[in-house]
């Protein structure tokens, strides 16, 4: 788990996963707070524009049902028959047809004090009557009747419109009966009642294109303002409360209307959603995948190099397209490649100090102890002889003493190189193992080849003529040689370093012991 996460891809997914539940969440957060509430504004004006536009359609409704009260109360007729003159106005005008024909529910006339005069209408069993005044025939319509007596009483001589929601709910259109011509009073009022029944409803809903309803509750302190009830997703109800009479039973205009551009705006919004989640996904792959291909994958192929580095195969090259690169991670290829090469050196330098003397620049025991084994290993394995020299300066203490310790490195240096020319073979080996002490490996030599080479190096430095003026052997530096050699059917093959070099210090020892200044193997050894 923990490896997961501190994996740098999955670390990038993770960020830039986030960073895309942000955006959405942010676009979200837009839609809910910035945009929903505009577009719920905006319905709510649209749905205020609809009920002012229904509103019209009712008042061109009322524009209707003045006019036709105004013909008939300008009429001189209706003006005489409220006077009493005309008896056959009844007969001839109000008549059950004809108030069908106009689609009247009643139609009353009142004298000038406001006393009914005649009606004529329709009950609520849809039979005709036609009667003087508040006869009893007319009972039926006592109820409306009182509902115009007051409307009449506080109106001033003009036409009226309103609608009634009790006892029926209908239009009711109001006039004061004039002369046609002549300029006198009004005579009294004619009322029409208009039932607004479903089939009226039909007309209106066609002439204005809007799914009206007219609903009555009995509330009268129903509030005022418009109120929008949002009843699905596609349809919401707008509505109005209208001026009505009586008070007790308020009229409400109700409007179904659609909710095609919130919806369509909620579309237009979902579609950009998903676009922009579509966008961002794509941007997230695309950057993912240019992460991988830019800096992930090169990183990983640099850390695979350094592991198998550090499984110590120090040999591996560094990957030459991560060399080559231009940008960061090639300046980091680079630089790991120098800092590479600085430690190898270093390491070089190291194992070389580690492995040679300084003065001399000989190999040390270190080394020569290394390669000794090396050799006994080899030879064990191809049946071949090892040998090796141990080369001894003869009174160095004395040289020292005499000529200075300066001049005594710079002898031991003279005598280095004097048997690094003396053995230079690639196989050969010669050691500083000592202050004033060398040893020589020479592999595959018998004991024999072995003492004759000693036997050319200690003439070799006979040769150098290194005054040694404190020296009871010369006046010269010489040296004294042990030499001894293994070989598989003299040791069986199971010599080791050790004993093979305390045997070649015992012969040296000899060497010493018997004058200086000479070679000594096991064989002379034992001849002293
Ligand atoms: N100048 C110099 N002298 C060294 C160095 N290493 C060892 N010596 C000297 O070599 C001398 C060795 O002395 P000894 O061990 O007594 O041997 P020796 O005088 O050569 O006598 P024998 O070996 O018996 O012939 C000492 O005086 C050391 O100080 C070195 O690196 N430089």
């Amino acid at each position: 788990m923990t490896a997961a996460i501190s994996s740098l891809r999955n670390r990038f997914l993770l960020a830039l996963c986030g960073v895309l539940c942000l955006a959405l969440l942010a676009l979200v957060l837009i839609a809910r707070y910035q945009i929903t509430p505009i577009l719920l504004e905006n319905e709510d004006q649209y749905a205020s524009a609809e009920l002012d536009r229904a509103e019209r359609a009712l008042a061109s409704e009322f524009d209707h049902m003045r006019r036709l009260v105004e013909d008939w109360a300008w009429w001189d007729d209706s003006y005489e028959f409220v006077q009493g003159q005309r008896p056959e106005y009844v007969d001839s005008n109000l008549y059950d047809e004809s108030l069908e024909t106009l689609d009247l529910q009643l139609m009353a006339f009142f004298t000038i004090d406001n006393e009914p005069y005649w009606i004529s209408g329709f009950d609520d069993d849809g039979d005709f009557t036609s009667c003087r005044g508040e006869g009893d025939e007319c009972n039926w319509a006592n109820d409306i009747i009182a509902l115009i007596q007051g409307k009449i009483d506080h109106s001033d001589e003009d036409t009226h419109t309103w609608l009634m929601t009790y006892p029926l709910l209908a239009m009711v259109g109001m006039s004061p009966i004039y002369m046609s011509q002549d300029e006198v009073p009004p005579e009294g009022w004619l009322v029409m009642v208009k039932p607004l029944s479903e089939a009226w409803l039909m007309g209106l809903r066609e002439t204005s294109g809007i799914d009206l309803s007219l609903n009555i509750l009995e509330d009268d302190a129903a509030s005022h303002a418009d109120t929008l009830e949002r009843l699905s997703l596609s349809q919401m109800k707008a509505s109005r409360i209208l001026d009505a009479i009586p008070p007790s039973h308020v009229l409400r205009l109700e409007a179904l209307l659609p909710r095609q551009r919130y919806q369509a705006s909620q579309e237009t919004f979902r579609f950009a959603l998903y676009w922009t989640s579509g966008v961002l996904i794509v941007t997230l792959i695309v950057v993912l995948f240019l992460l991988e291909r830019m800096v992930l994958g090169p990183l990983r192929q640099f850390a695979h190099f350094t592991q198998q580095l550090q499984h110590h195969d120090d040999n591996r090259v560094t990957p030459g397209g991560l060399l080559s690169r231009r940008d960061e991670i090639g300046t980091l290829m680079r630089e790991f490649q120098h800092l590479r090469e600085h430690q190898q050196h270093q390491q070089d330098l190291l194992l070389e100090l580690s492995q040679h003397d300084h003065l001399t620049g000989l190999a040390n025991r270190r080394l020569f102890d290394e390669r000794l084994g090396q050799a006994l290993n080899e030879a064990r394995w191809k049946r071949a002889s090892v040998a090796t020299l141990m080369v001894d300066v003869d009174h160095f203490k004395a040289y020292n003493d005499h000529y200075g310790h300066q001049a005594g490195d710079e002898c031991l240096v003279k005598l280095a190189t004097c048997m690094n020319q003396c053995f230079s073979a690639h196989d050969q080996l010669v050691a500083r193992t000592g202050g004033e002490e060398f040893s020589i490996l020479l592999p595959g030599m018998s004991l024999y080849a072995a003492t004759e080479r000693a036997e050319r190096l200690r003439a070799a430095i006979e040769r150098l003529a290194l005054p040694h003026a404190m020296s009871p052997v010369a006046k010269t530096v010489t040296v004294s040689i042990g030499v001894e050699a293994c070989s598989p059917g003299r040791t069986g093959g199971s010599a080791t370093p050790s004993v093979l070099m305390r045997a070649t210090d015992e012969v040296l020892y000899a060497a010493k012991q018997s004058g200086r200044n000479r070679v000594c193997n096991r064989e002379t050894d034992s001849q002293h």
